[in-house]
Parts: C-alpha cells; structure tokens; sequence
C-alpha cells in the first residue's frame, strides 16, 4: 500500500446478477483506523460490496483496493492481513473452541494469543467444549475470535451481533473498542443502529445497491433530520412540534400553561430515527425490489 493510501478504496463499484445491479455504481474510502459502517435493509447490496473488497466475489465494475492490491487478485500474504467475519456461521465443528482457535492461529504470521482472544470474547468457561455443544449466539462469539486471532489490519464484521445477548453485545462493543484503539481499521455492517452509533466513526447507507449517504456517524441525514421533537399535553391531548429551539418552546408553554407542562418530553432523533427516515425516503430508487 503506498504511503496515504486509504486502506479501503471503492470507485464506481457495480455488481450484476442476471442484469440487474445488486450494487449499483457505489464509491467510498474507508480511512486508516477508522470504523466505517455499511448500513442498509435487507437485500441493499452490504454483504455483496463486503465480499467483493475480501476477494470472494468478483466484481461487474469499478475500481477496488484493498490495503493496496485488487481483491480479484489478492495473494496469501495479503489474505493474512484480513480478518473475516462472515454473515453466516461456519462453524460447527466436532474440535473444541481452544482446537479451533488454536489451529487457525497456525496460520497467521504474528496471531494474538489464543486464551486471550477466548477470554475476550466472553468463551473462557467454553475452552475445552466442542463448538457443535456451543448456542448460537456462543458459535457467533467463536466466528469473531477467529476474525480477530490473526491479528488483523483491516477487519471485516458482517452483522457481527446478530443471536447475541444484550450483554454479549456490549462485551463485544467492548473487544471492538480495544481492537480500535490499538489502531484496526474496520468495516462494519450491522442492522442495530445502536451498534453502529456505538462503534462506527463514520457510515455509508447502501438502499437498493446505491450510497444514498455517507458521512461522520452523527451526519448521517443531515442537519435538517437531527431537529428535536418536543411533545406535550394539554387538556389530555397530546401536541408535538419540531424545532431547532426546543428550549424557547418549551418556556413559552410554560408561560401559557402558567406553571409545569403536562407530559413535556424533548427528543433528539436517534440514529435509527434517521436510517429509517432516509431509507423510506428511498425506498424505490434503484433495482431493489426487496428493498422495502
Ligand atoms: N449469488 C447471487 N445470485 C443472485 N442474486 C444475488 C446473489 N447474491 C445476492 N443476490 C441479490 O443481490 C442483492 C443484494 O444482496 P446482499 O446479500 O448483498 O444484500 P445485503 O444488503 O447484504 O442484505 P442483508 O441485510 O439481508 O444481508 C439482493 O437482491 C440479493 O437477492
């Protein structure tokens, strides 16, 4: 890779299937230890764009490069400097967690060490138990071990979290944390928006095989989707405006109220607030028919 070159770099990529673009003519660079989330309904293009940029599917179109070198013709070496946590689990193996683990470590030039890597990922207790016994959300935490164990530059998480429990989850916010300050770059797609606001530095939104919007994490949506909503009652019935001066609002009900406002509340849109709102506003752009 040469010096200043971003990690990632996407221009004008298209993906076809039978004609129709799965992933229509997208452009983005993820940037040297950043976290950069891939955000989309179902069916948007997200797993077809993250398996091109890992070489396992060819593209239609475009340019691509990966820690400087095409996917398409990506070599050992540079596959070693990937760390791959696909969408779907593969593992469920007859060897225990630590065999596993232990095995894909011989692979790698410089992996972590593995009972680390267990303990991060919450499977201590689980070492020795064959990852056939484990639960689904126990497999999930072994599919990300095994991403991580090589130590890798640039890491791809897609919907790392899905069967996790709440504290699984935020277990693995944690580990995500610790990869990031130790300087990983990250791709990442996940359809908890919480997730995404929690890890992602910035996030590109993919409706119908197009970016419909990339930015910093707290831009997505633009000013205008970020105006708070103050909600009140009066007389039992519930009232509700946005404004960017919710303050002003709410002291002027409070003078018209003459004291305290029934049921006052001032919201600021989360970040699913947004997603939701500027993916229905592109709900039929594009191919997508499955892109409700
Ligand atoms: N091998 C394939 N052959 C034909 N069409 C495919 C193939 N793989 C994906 N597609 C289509 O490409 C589109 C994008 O699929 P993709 O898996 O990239 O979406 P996604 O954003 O990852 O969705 P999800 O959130 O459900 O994982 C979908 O319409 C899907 O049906």
């Amino acid at each position: 890779m040469t010096t200043g070159e971003p990690p990632v770099k996407v221009r004008g990529l298209t993906k076809s299937y039978g004609g129709a673009n799965a992933v229509d003519g997208i452009s983005f660079d993820i940037n040297d230890g950043e976290t950069f989330a891939l955000l989309g309904p179902n069916g948007a293009g997200k797993s077809t764009t993250i398996e091109i940029l890992e070489g396992y599917r060819d593209r239609s179109g475009g340019e691509v490069s990966v820690l400087g070198t095409d996917p398409q013709h990506g070599g050992l070496a540079w596959k070693a400097q990937l760390g791959i946590v696909l969408q779907s689990s593969g593992e469920s193996g007859n060897v225990s967690v630590l065999e596993q683990l232990t095995h894909f470590a011989g692979y790698y030039p410089n992996p972590r060490n593995v009972g680390e890597v267990i303990e991060a990922v919450g499977l201590a207790t689980k070492a020795r138990t064959r990852i056939s016994k484990l639960s689904g959300g126990q497999r999930r935490r072994v599919d990300v071990a095994l991403g991580i164990i090589g130590r890798p530059r640039l890491l791809f998480l897609d919907e790392p979290t899905t069967g996790f429990d709440p504290e699984a989850r935020h277990q693995f916010w944690g580990l995500i944390n610790r990869l990031k300050d130790e300087g990983a770059t990250i791709l990442l797609t996940t359809h908890y928006l919480d997730e995404a606001a929690t890890l992602a530095d910035r996030a590109g939104v993919i409706v119908g095989g197009k970016l419909v919007d990339i930015g910093h994490i707290d831009e997505i949506g633009g000013a205008a989707a970020k105006v708070p909503l103050v909600r009140w009652q009066r007389d039992g019935v519930v009232h509700s405006e946005r404004t960017s001066e919710p303050a002003a609002l709410a002291a002027r009900l409070y003078a018209e109220a003459g004291g305290e406002v029934a049921a006052l509340e001032i919201t600021r849109p989360s970040l699913e607030d947004i997603y939701l709102g500027l993916v229905g506003s592109h709900a039929n752009a594009g191919p997508g028919e499955d892109v409700a």
